[in-house]
């Protein structure tokens, strides 16, 4: 291994890299000049709705998987071993819960952009706060996504800075513009065949040049990479299981629950069920990514071992770590590199142009439509300018982003915790909270912001001057203390004297609990001005905006045990629904007769009825799912009560 200076990239290396570029324009305009030619906002945003699950799982993984994620991981796992690892846990449920019940409830409200069911469930007030609140976030995002390959490539290999940051910038505001959500989502499933390839590459070339699987696993065995389960419940360490376990479900919900560049995704799908299965795609999606940048760190670790190139001072910052090793490992096999930069700059162009179009959608459906009567064209090209000048506006964000210096996974996770916890909780008290109202709704987010930009920003400087005065660790004590048995006495000392109490205890907490702090903030700070504002009563909650869970709930239960307790009887008299929802059950209760049946109000309005039925009130034990009204066809009168459908 020659350690010595930057390398470079070689013809081949460039051409690789171009034709990523040249592929990715041809995928934007392929779809300018195809199907409806990008002329309405329906296709140029929503791609027709009528996506298949395949491309959009694909899709919905690469939007939040940018070299953020390429570079970070693998220099985590690197430095503190594989406990990241951990955070696949919290994709179980953090994709769970949006496949069921996030996607149903915005699936069936129709809507265009997310915000539009904070307007639907509060008011125009809080949809514009949330639509605002969500631009910050991509903004700043992207503004990291642009600019971490640029300069990890920079660094490494002498490739101009703002030269990669402009071209990744224009060709992604290009094709975006172009092509829309049809080009993003396609350019996405290229993009991440990109990414996978140049990772695998590197891992193989890397384990072949560490000796082997066995010396690599023997290498991170014996340097301790290879970490274990830690339940150690303190909310201030950095990474345990619960941080990362419990935490990340959290972080995963801002992201796939309530993200618009999510939803957006969701929305396009044919149909609710495509919609659900491209969800569930993206478990297993994101857990090849997540072994393969952890595998990445470990093979790092094997080839370098504790002689980190940063330590050798080849590389200024752990997030440069990556590329040196590719460039190191891979300087024999020319192409290589140029794949793998290929693929850094894959996974960031994917992200870029899944927040370009949200932002472009958001802006137009949200801030613009309601406000400004327009013809489809005109909005169409509005879009499209949108699109172009939030590129413009994020490559000035990487300028900004530039001056900061932090290690870019933290910074992205902590910006996720920081602007898409407060929104994640933002919605939760109106899914989850029928009695929340418009007061507490806003008051709430702005007191998320408040505590997240406290502790963030709090965090942060106190990190700064803690690293200033290096502060005592257990390994400093090792080294200098002779005596084994008075080791462990004084790093427990030094421990409970340096554990963090009163406000720097609230700083230090971990990153990966921001978002589950902050969403909780809202929806406590919103339940309790609701509370003192006039909560809103169940009634004028309007219809599919409230997931009834405590109605889910008690009808999954009594389902499990008491099954027979449903039974039918013959249909004679015809039921009508004027409610917009499914309805698969109708339970008249008074004298217990139950109908099934799956009606959809707007395709086959009538259910069959037993006649037997009187219309008795409920008994409350037995409402399931929403009260919908019913019209009895023989009598033309309205029954709003007695019945209630799941
Ligand atoms: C979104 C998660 C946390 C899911 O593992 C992951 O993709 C990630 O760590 N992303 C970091 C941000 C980024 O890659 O841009
Ligand atoms: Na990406």
């Amino acid at each position: 291994m020659d350690p010595s200076g930057p390398k470079y990239f070689t013809i081949i290396d460039y051409v690789i890299f171009a034709l990523l570029l040249v592929a990715s324009m041809s995928i934007g305009l392929y779809y300018a000049f195809t199907g409806g030619r990008q002329s309405t906002t329906r296709e140029f945003l929503f791609a027709d709705r009528n996506m298949k699950c395949l491309p959009l799982s694909l899709s919905l993984m690469a939007t939040f998987q940018s070299a953020v994620a390429v570079i970070g991981t693998p220099a985590e796992v690197y430095a503190n071993g594989t406990q990241y690892w951990f955070i696949g846990c919290s994709y179980i449920l953090g994709l769970l819960i949006p496949a069921h019940i996030f996607i149903p409830v915005f699936y069936r409200l129709h809507l265009t952009s997310v915000y539009q069911y904070l307007e639907l469930r509060f008011c125009k007030a809080v949809r514009i706060c949330g639509t605002v609140t969500f631009i910050f976030q991509m903004v700043i995002y992207v503004g990291v996504g642009i600019y971490t390959p640029a300069l990890a490539l920079n660094a490494v290999t002498g490739f101009h800075l703002w030269g990669a940051v402009l071209a990744t910038g224009l060709v992604c505001t290009v094709y975006t513009t172009l092509g829309g959500l049809k080009a993003v989502v396609w350019t996405d499933v290229f993009q991440t065949i990109v990414m996978f390839t140049g990772q695998l590459a590197v891992i193989i070339v890397g384990v072949q040049q560490a000796g082997g699987p066995s010396e690599v696993w023997v290498k991170v065995r014996d340097g301790g990479r290879i970490s274990g389960i830690d339940l150690n419940p303190d909310p201030t360490v950095r990474h345990t299981f619960w941080t990362l376990g419990v935490g990340g479900v959290f972080l995963m919900l801002s992201l796939y629950g309530v993200n618009q560049a999510q939803v957006q995704r969701y929305l396009s799908s044919r149909t609710e069920k495509e919609a659900v299965m491209s969800c569930y795609m993206v478990f297993p999606c994101l857990q090849v990514a997540l072994m393969l940048s952890c595998l990445m760190g470990l093979v790092m670790y094997a080839c370098y071992g504790n002689n980190s190139p940063l330590e050798q001072q080849y590389i200024k910052s752990k997030d440069q770590m990556v590329l040196y090793f590719v460039m190191d490992m891979l300087q024999n096999f020319p192409g290589l590199p140029g794949l793998f930069v290929a693929c850094l700059f894959s996974a960031s162009l994917s992200t870029i142009s899944s927040a370009f179009n949200s932002l472009a959608t958001v802006t137009m459906v949200d801030l613009i439509k309601p406000h400004y009567s327009m013809t489809e064209a005109r909005a169409t090209l509005l879009s499209k300018m949108l699109a172009l000048s939030y590129g413009i506006i994020c490559l000035a964000m990487a300028y900004v982003v530039h001056l900061m210096n932090s290690s870019v996974l933290q910074a992205a996770l902590s910006i996720f915790g920081m602007v898409g916890g407060p929104l994640l909780g933002l919605f939760c008290l109106g899914i989850f909270f029928p009695c929340a109202n418009s007061i507490g709704a806003v008051i709430g987010l702005a007191a998320g912001l408040l505590v997240a930009f406290w502790v963030g920003i709090g965090g942060f400087l106190a990190r700064m001057s803690s690293s200033v005065v290096p502060p005592f660790n257990s390994t400093n004590t090792v080294a200098v203390t002779p005596d084994n048995i008075t080791i462990t006495a004084v790093t427990a000392v030094i421990d409970a004297a340096s554990r963090p109490v009163g406000l720097d205890g609230f700083y230090s907490l971990s990153y990966m609990w921001y978002s589950a702090l902050n969403s909780s903030t809202v929806v406590v700070i919103g339940l309790i001005i609701s509370f003192m504002t006039g909560p809103t009563k169940g009634d004028d909650v309007a219809s599919g905006t409230v997931y009834p869970v405590v109605r889910t709930a008690r009808s999954l239960l009594y389902k499990l045990m008491q099954p027979s307790a449903w039974c039918t009887s013959p249909p004679e008299q015809k039921v009508r629904c004027y409610h917009d929802c499914t309805i698969k059950y109708i339970a008249a209760l008074g004298d217990f007769t139950v109908v099934k049946g799956l009606v959809h109000p707007k395709t086959n309005p009538v259910i069959n009825y037993s006649p037997s039925c009187r219309f008795t009130p409920v008994r409350p034990s037995f409402i399931f799912g929403t009260q919908i009204k019913i019209f009895l066809m023989k009598s033309k009168r309205y029954m709003t009560h007695p019945y209630t459908a799941i």
